[in-house]
């Protein structure tokens, strides 16, 4: 497939080599204006010049670049796919989004990111769910730039420190670079204002651990993976970028699991 990327930072590199590995094409990158001078032959600045010649757009730029450019692009006809799923916990961008789709005839395909489980709690949810509640576990320097640094000094944390307890809405709002596990936690659960949320800073672990606990009619379950951080961003979790690899081969595949 010929792809559209939004975004140059740490996922978006992995998944452009990922995907020129499996034989797709990366076509163009829409970057902010003042980055197009890094790779004039490849950096865009709008829509218009990333879908010209594109089948699919990837965003892998976090929620403000989906809420600015996602309705354009779907409303051309193509589907896009996001890493940026806690964006949806903002309603006026959800509808934009799905209405833009329903517009375009295209589809929103959104990346299960740094989680698992959620074809589970998808299931699950068919049936009553009673109660579901994610923990996200990250060392200091995962928190950092968010609002976690104005309550903990991170640098000098010794024991874990509970940060944030909430719903997945006012998590996914709050922590636009930290908890988009709790928005897809929600979205294939008990929705963003049922779902539980507590965010943890943690200086004994290396690695980004996420939990679901989840009980209903289909039984219980308990579901923790530890991630490891992608080598250019301790924020973002290895498997949200593969998350989008994954998508993507699912799209472009007859047989879809
Ligand atoms: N679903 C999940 O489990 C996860 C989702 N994410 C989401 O993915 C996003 C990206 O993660 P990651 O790659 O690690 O982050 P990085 O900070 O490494 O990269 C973000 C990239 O997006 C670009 N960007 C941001 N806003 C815009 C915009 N308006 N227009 C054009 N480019 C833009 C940045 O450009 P510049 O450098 O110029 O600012 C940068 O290239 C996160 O912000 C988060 O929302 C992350 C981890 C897990
Ligand atoms: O990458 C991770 O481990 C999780 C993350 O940042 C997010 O949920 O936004």
């Amino acid at each position: 497939m010929r792809i559209g990327l939004i975004g140059k930072g740490a996922i978006a590199q992995y998944v452009s080599n990922a995907v020129q590995a499996r034989g797709h094409s990366v076509c163009a990158v829409l970057v902010r204006s003042g980055s197009v001078s890094q790779n004039p032959e490849l950096f865009v600045d709008s829509v218009s010049n990333l879908t010209a010649n594109t089948e699919l757009v990837i965003d892998c730029a976090g929620h403000r670049a989906l809420e600015e450019y996602g309705p354009q692009i779907l409303a051309c006809g193509l589907d896009l796919v996001t890493v940026s799923i806690g964006a949806l916990a903002d309603q006026r961008v959800a509808d934009a989004l799905a209405s833009a789709a329903r517009e375009g005839g295209a589809k929103l395909h959104l990346a299960s990111g740094a989680i698992g489980a959620l074809d589970c709690l998808s299931a699950a949810a068919t049936g009553k769910l009673e109660k579901v509640t994610y923990v996200g576990r990250k060392p200091p320097l995962g928190w950092m730039g968010s609002p976690a640094a104005d309550k903990l000094h991170l640098e000098a944390l010794t024991i874990a420190e509970t940060h944030f307890k909430g719903t997945a809405r006012e998590a996914a709002l709050r922590f636009p670079k930290n908890a988009n596990v709790a928005a897809a936690v929600a979205l294939a659960g008990l929705g963003f204002d049922q779902t539980q949320v507590r965010l943890i800073a943690d200086p004994s672990i290396t690695r980004n651990i996420h939990e679901i606990e989840a009980e209903g009619d289909f039984g219980q379950f308990h579901f923790q993976i530890s991630g490891n951080s992608l080598p250019d961003n301790p924020r973002s979790s290895a498997l949200a970028a593969m998350s989008v690899v994954s998508k993507l081969e699912q799209i472009s595949s007859p047989v879809v699991l």
